[in-house]
């Protein structure tokens, strides 16, 4: 170990009194590499994120971040540390401009100078937050809300960002783009776990991939190497026993 930035080692998790969701699941994020979870529903892939950003302490297991033991860390505590979770579903408020939106982000920073580079860096790397960033957020599409949510979620720098479905309720113009940012994101040196319904494209664009079954990693590897098992293949990305391209 010792390379990766983010580990998930050995975590159980669940929810009140019933049973583990998470039972054994280990997972490692490389520093500026993209990682996703793929899976069928209820596999316990929203419920990891949780778990690394704090919003859920594992019963057992431990959450590192670059080494640090940061397992029992409360989210704000995660937030400073260098984790930033994007929720799933959409979470701009609609109702404020793309500029308030994303300076939320800037809640515990103190320093305007930083937050002036932060907001800098953010707009260039999301030229729609930079060229609407007087308008109320409510006007722009889905894929543009969302990018106005990465936006935010950048502002404190984090070191790994948690994307849990960036692409529900887009349609796939607006989820292209979308995945064209998450490549952005890592270009920029930041690294993303993400969790995805839309296995076949989060592992085009991720480096890594974990096939989680159970609350636990059933298959992990490059992603590359994911999307050509033909096995995989049938069971989670809809390729058909019958299509020849899929060989
Ligand atoms: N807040 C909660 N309270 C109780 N149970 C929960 C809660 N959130 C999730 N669960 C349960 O935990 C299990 C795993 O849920 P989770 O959302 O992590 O799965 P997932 O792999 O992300 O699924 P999906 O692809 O459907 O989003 C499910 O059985 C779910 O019902």
């Amino acid at each position: 170990m010792g390379s990766d930035l983010l580990e998930l080692v050995d975590v159980e998790a669940g929810y009140g009194r019933a049973a583990l969701v998470l039972r054994g699941l280990t997972v490692r994020v490389p520093p500026a590499s993209v990682v996703c979870l793929v899976g069928p529903n209820g596999a316990g892939k929203s419920t990891a994120l949780k778990v690394a950003s704090g919003m859920l302490p594992p019963r057992a297991g431990r959450v590192l971040l670059d080494g640090q033991d940061i397992t029992h860390h409360r989210p704000q505590r995660m937030l400073t540390a260098g984790l930033s979770h994007v929720l799933q579903g959409h979470s701009v408020f609609k109702e404020m401009t793309v500029g308030e939106n994303v300076l939320l982000g800037a809640y515990t920073m103190r320093d305007k100078a930083a937050i002036a580079e932060r907001v800098a860096f953010v707009k260039d790397l999301f030229p729609v937050v930079a060229q609407r960033w007087t308008a109320l957020a409510g006007a722009l599409s889905g894929g543009q809300q969302k990018q106005v949510e990465f936006a935010r979620s950048l502002m404190v720098s984090p070191r790994v960002v948690l994307l849990d479905e960036p692409s529900m309720g887009l349609d796939p113009k607006a989820t292209s783009t979308v995945f064209e940012q998450v490549v952005r994101m890592r270009e920029a040196g930041t690294a993303v776990l993400m969790v995805e319904q839309n296995a076949r494209r989060a592992l085009e664009t991720a480096d890594f991939g974990c096939v989680l079954d159970l609350g636990r990693v059933h298959i992990s590897g490059p992603a590359a190497d994911l999307l050509a098992d033909r096995r995989l293949g049938e069971l989670y990305l809809g390729n058909r026993r019958t299509d020849p391209s899929s060989a």
